[in-house]
């Protein structure tokens, strides 16, 4: 605390053992949803981050808090956030060992935790398996699971429910769609494992409260085990299949995610530039959770923003219909001229960004002008508070303008180059990116080709933080058959 404070940064002053903890529950306590569309505002760092935008403020863009005895470094400045990265490798980041703890069922040793030459060893084997050819052969497995549930939402319809929660609809199906494209489903055991994975990713939102402060498994301990009993199944299951995979190897990959970080890692188990099989595992895990609630909810708040804006859905349909068609079988290699449909996807992933927030823990001290940040020092970047700054976009920040990335296709004109922090940044920005991207053109196409999107009277506009950005109150439209 001395040797951050000597270093001139300011902040919120803590208490012992919560840290800054009680005034954020307290700020986040407020009732800020508004009912029906008419209210509906986009400036929403002030209700997604109450106490960080008070604090900025106070304190600037820049400054410490505590959540319970973790000091953490508060960034929504670009340059500084620039000159903090320009000397440091992505190897040489950490990921606050906090969060590592609270995390472990879900991620591991995978990726998004993994740090220094491991972290090199696993990005060096995954990389190549998003690469575009293998993501192609990816592409059948998103259709089937979303034409099941436009048939269950085509039914609904014609039974007189047409107003249907797509938050809750679209989760499932991108859970599926994960879950075929990272282990495949067509057997009982990869169908467990993702039955498995959404009951322990319930588990952990609701215990997810008192990260860094002391003792608090013990506050949530029936949580904390039921996550534990849960991932220990999920690893048996998981190791299972990968157990019956080597045996019947035969050369040829399975075309999903496991198959090729396999084929990448030989299976024998053995640590050098591949994977342990226990890593294997791990990483199954991380694309589960990394992976398919971020999607869904970059399409979530597509169909909010396409319901209030109905002459953007219109133009996106009319992009479909002229560079996809109305065939079936949707052609890989035409995705990449919905660019319509891109713009829209950069302004939805701006204005209700699913990963809210990028954190790491400087493994060095780091020096930015004069100001020293510690080794150990964690580091918390409000991706929100940035992609929702006047100073950096203009006046029209809080207005939804996908032609904004028109003339820039990149940065959508902010000021900043990093100042649109999507999916993070440096060497450790998404892996599945391009996944994404993908998926999104591929769930957006069969939706939109098939129904048009309306508001509906019992939305309650509440964007909140838990873990990703999400609608507390899920998204229910108004659906119609075209
Ligand atoms: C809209 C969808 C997505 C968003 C918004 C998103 C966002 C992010 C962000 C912000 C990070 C942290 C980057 C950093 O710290 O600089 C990240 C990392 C990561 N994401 Fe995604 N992601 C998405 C989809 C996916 C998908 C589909 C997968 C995998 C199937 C995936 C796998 C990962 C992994 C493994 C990492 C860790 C990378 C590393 O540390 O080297 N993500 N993502």
């Amino acid at each position: 605390y001395c040797k951050i404070k000597k270093n001139g940064f300011g902040g919120p002053t803590p208490s012992f053992p919560l840290g800054n903890i009680t005034e954020m529950k307290n700020s986040n306590n407020v009732n800020d949803s508004s009912s029906g569309f008419s209210g509906i505002s986009h400036d929403i760092h002030s209700t997604a981050f109450p106490y960080f935008a008070k604090w900025q403020m106070i304190h600037g863009k820049v400054f410490i808090y505590w959540l319970g005895t973790e000091p953490f470094l508060y960034i929504a400045e670009p340059e500084f956030l620039k000159k903090m990265s320009s000397g440091v490798l992505g190897k040489s980041w950490g990921k606050p060992m906090v969060f590592k703890r609270d995390r472990m069922p879900m991620f591991g040793s995978g990726l998004v935790m993994v740090e220094g030459d491991d972290w090199v060893r696993h990005r060096h084997v995954i990389t190549p398996a998003f690469s575009p050819t293998n993501l192609k052969a990816m592409a059948n497995s998103m259709v089937e699971p979303t034409t099941m549930m436009l048939n269950k939402w085509a039914t609904l319809i014609s039974s007189g429910q047409p107003e249907i929660d797509v938050e809750r609809e679209i989760t499932t199906t991108a859970g599926e769609i994960i879950a075929r494209t990272s282990f495949g489903l067509s057997n009982h055991k990869g169908r467990k494992v993702y039955e498995t994975l959404r009951a322990m990713q319930i588990t952990l939102f609701n215990s997810n409260r008192y990260v860094g402060v002391p003792f608090s498994k013990w506050l949530c301990l029936k949580k904390t085990l039921e996550a534990r009993k849960l991932g220990k199944e999920i690893d048996q299951l998981l190791l299972s299949i990968i157990d019956a995979r080597t045996k019947s190897w035969d050369g040829t990959p399975q075309k999903d995610l496991l198959g090729l970080l396999m084929e990448g890692s030989h299976v024998d188990g053995r640590a050098g530039k591949s994977l342990t099989i226990r890593e294997l595992v791990d990483e199954c895990k991380t694309f589960f959770f990394a992976g398919h609630e971020t999607t869904a909810l970059a399409l979530t708040w597509t169909l909010l923003l396409l319901a209030l804006h109905p002459q953007w859905q219109h133009q996106l349909r009319e992009e479909i219909g002229q560079v996809i068609g109305d065939d079936d079988e949707i052609v890989y290699a035409r995705l990449s001229n919905l660019k319509k449909m891109e713009w829209v996807m950069k302004e939805v992933l701006r204005i209700y960004s699913p990963a809210p927030n990028a954190q790491r823990q400087a493994r060095e001290d780091i020096k930015v002008d004069d100001l020293i940040i510690p080794n150990g020092t964690n580091i918390w970047i409000d991706v929100v508070g940035m992609h929702h700054d006047p100073a950096l976009w203009g006046a029209d920040v809080n207005e939804f303008r996908p032609e904004r990335f028109k003339d820039d296709n990149l940065y959508g004109g902010c000021k900043h180059k990093m100042g649109f922090l999507p999916f993070g940044f440096g060497g450790r920005m998404c892996v599945g990116r391009n996944l994404t991207m993908m998926e999104y053109k591929v769930v957006l196409t069969l939706m939109l080709r098939k129904f048009s999107f309306s508001t509906s009277p019992n939305y309650r506009h509440s964007p909140s933080i838990l873990l990703s950005l999400r609608p507390r109150h899920g998204l229910p439209l108004i659906v119609q058959p075209l």
